[in-house]
């Protein structure tokens, strides 16, 4: 492709040597992955500034650099306001904007992204479509699955993944959007024709200031919407039950499709009935009804049922396709995950990382558990300091038993992220145990015959970062030794 033609997709750009004869063959944000002929953009990250490594790049066989600041070099630098948005632009053109070609829905929110967007996942295939998802857990393209670094990875990858989509002839696009990714403007060459809100609480303000501008980075999915206008109608679909709905359908200026359990919303579930096996309840959209017996357990489960369904609902998805795929879904990876061993009392893996999470978990657990409610619980090194004595004093409030332990420190000090989790928590009693491993084999020790243990915070992962070193850690897994030597023991 001429370089001119693809510069045509910014409106505004700097450059003072001619570009008219060059000829580009790739888009590249690392130097160190520069091919002849590729366009260099330098990208000032949190680590490096990319702006170090034209030299690099030049060396490789970049014929253009695209930087936030003329750089004197040999090959012709055009200059941006904002590198990251710009490669966000010149790598949907240069893929021949996929994102137009596919059905793209879009999920947000602090908690309920992952499992909403599996869900979605799951309607579609049961509506015989061709499927890719972009998520935390993972990428699947039809029915391959890939490795992916960020919940929602950088432009780039993003774009080129959607073309690859687009050649395997995926029609429904589903992936999570960060509120990272919308402040970094990692979606901003993405066409999305739904976008799904599913709630706001605290979370990630080591990055945003505060909640304000958490929302307001949430927000940019709903205000950008149809930006790149294909005539296509867009919906937003949100929440209605959390408050911050408000500002998201503000935000918009296309179709805006409710949700919700108690308020006066176009999609309702209605009847709700919560068991320790799964839940049922009436979907109902607009005047047509549906009855769904889910094998998903908690309030919170209804509410990421009915936001991916009203996001099939808006994309033509019947509400007997919903209801098939939905009662067939028996729950994702790391999400209320049950450690089956034959003991006689219960143990969940789950994802729960914030305060509102593990609220919503242990309201869940306590609903049904006859015994005790164990938490092992930890909080991430190098992220949110400020949601550490919450999650605490939520895993105190709520639980029977709370061991609090280690989940990924990171770079920072085990004992220190303890510390701020202890000062939020007065009067109670609870337990320490800096190792994850014995943590978990102590609240599995102390489980008698109907007591249930949650051991949150991770989840699917399969590792646990200590020094900056990560090593193999699942807790399911671990939960399963520590099950197995209780057993041994009990022999
Ligand atoms: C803080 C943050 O968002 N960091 C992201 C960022 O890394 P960075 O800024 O450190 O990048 P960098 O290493 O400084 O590199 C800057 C530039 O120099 C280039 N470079 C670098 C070295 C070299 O030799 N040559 C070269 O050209 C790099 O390719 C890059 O273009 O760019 C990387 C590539 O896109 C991301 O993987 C990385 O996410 C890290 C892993 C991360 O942990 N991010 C978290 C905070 C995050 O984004 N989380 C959200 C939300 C999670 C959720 O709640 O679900 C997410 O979407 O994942
Ligand atoms: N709708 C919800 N409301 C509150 N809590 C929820 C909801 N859905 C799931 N959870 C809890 O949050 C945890 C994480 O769920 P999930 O992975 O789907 O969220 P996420 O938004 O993708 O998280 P992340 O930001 O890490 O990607 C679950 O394990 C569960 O404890
Ligand atoms: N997406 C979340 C994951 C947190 C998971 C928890 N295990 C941790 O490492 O803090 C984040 O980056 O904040
Ligand atoms: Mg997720």
């Amino acid at each position: 492709m001429k370089l001119t033609k693809l510069m045509q997709t910014l409106p505004v750009y700097q450059t003072i040597q001619s570009i008219e004869h060059i000829e580009v063959n790739g888009i590249e944000m690392d130097s160190r992955a520069i091919q002849n002929g590729n366009v260099f953009i330098c990208i000032n990250g949190y680590t490096v500034d990319g702006h170090d490594f034209v030299d690099q790049a030049i060396h490789n066989g970049a014929v253009a650099i695209v930087a936030e600041r003329p750089l004197q070099v040999s090959v012709p630098v055009i200059v941006v306001q904002n590198s990251a948005r710009a490669m966000a632009k010149l790598a949907s053109y240069f893929y021949h904007q996929p994102t137009q070609q596919l059905h793209l829905i879009g999920v947000t929110g602090t908690n309920g992204k992952t499992t909403t967007s599996y869900l979605i996942d799951r309607i579609f295939r049961a509506y015989n479509q061709r499927t890719g998802l972009i998520g935390t857990i993972q990428m699947n393209i039809v029915d391959q699955s890939y490795e992916v670094k960020n919940t929602t990875p950088d432009a780039l990858f993003l774009q080129r993944h959607f073309a690859k989509m687009v050649d395997h002839q995926v029609n429904t696009a589903v992936m999570e959007v960060s509120s990272h990714a919308l402040d970094l403007g990692r979606v901003h060459g993405c066409d999305f024709d739904v976008a799904v809100f599913t709630n706001l609480s605290q979370d990630h303000l080591d990055y945003h200031k505060d909640m304000d501008d958490y929302l307001r980075a949430k927000s940019l999915l709903f205000s950008q919407l149809g930006n790149h206008y294909t005539g296509k109608p867009k919906y937003a679909v949100v929440n209605r039950d959390d408050s911050a709905s408000e500002v998201l359908i503000k935000s918009t200026a296309h179709n805006v499709v409710t949700y919700g359990l108690h308020s006066e919303a176009t999609v309702k579930a209605e009847q709700v009935k919560l068991t320790a096996n799964g839940t049922s309840f009436i979907l109902v959209a607009n005047d047509e009804r549906i009855a769904i017996n889910s094998k998903l357990i908690g309030r919170f489960s209804v509410y990421n049922m009915l936001a991916a369904a009203s996001a099939a609902w808006v994309s033509g998805v019947p509400l007997s396709t919903i209801k098939e795929a939905l009662e067939q879904t028996t729950g994702v990876s790391g999400r209320f995950e049950p450690v089956l061993c034959g003991q006689d009392f219960g143990v969940i893996v789950d994802y729960a990382h914030t305060p509102d999470s593990l609220e919503n978990v242990l309201q869940t657990i306590q609903s049904f558990v006859e015994g005790k409610a164990i938490v092992v619980v930890g909080c991430g090194g190098n992220r949110d300091a400020s949601k550490r004595p919450l999650m605490a004093n939520v895993a105190v409030q709520h639980a029977t038993k709370a061991i609090f332990t280690s989940d990924n420190p990171r770079k920072e000090d085990p004992v220190a992220i303890l510390n701020d989790m202890e000062a939020g928590v007065v009067g109670q009693e609870y337990e320490v145990i800096v190792d994850r491993r014995e943590a978990i084999c102590a609240a599995i020790q102390q489980a008698q015959p109907g007591d249930v243990v949650l051991i949150a915070g991770k989840g699917h992962e399969t590792y646990q970062e200590v020094n900056g070193v990560r090593s193999h850690f699942d807790d399911r897994e671990v939960a399963t030794e520590c099950i197995e030597v209780k057993q041994s023991k009990e022999k």
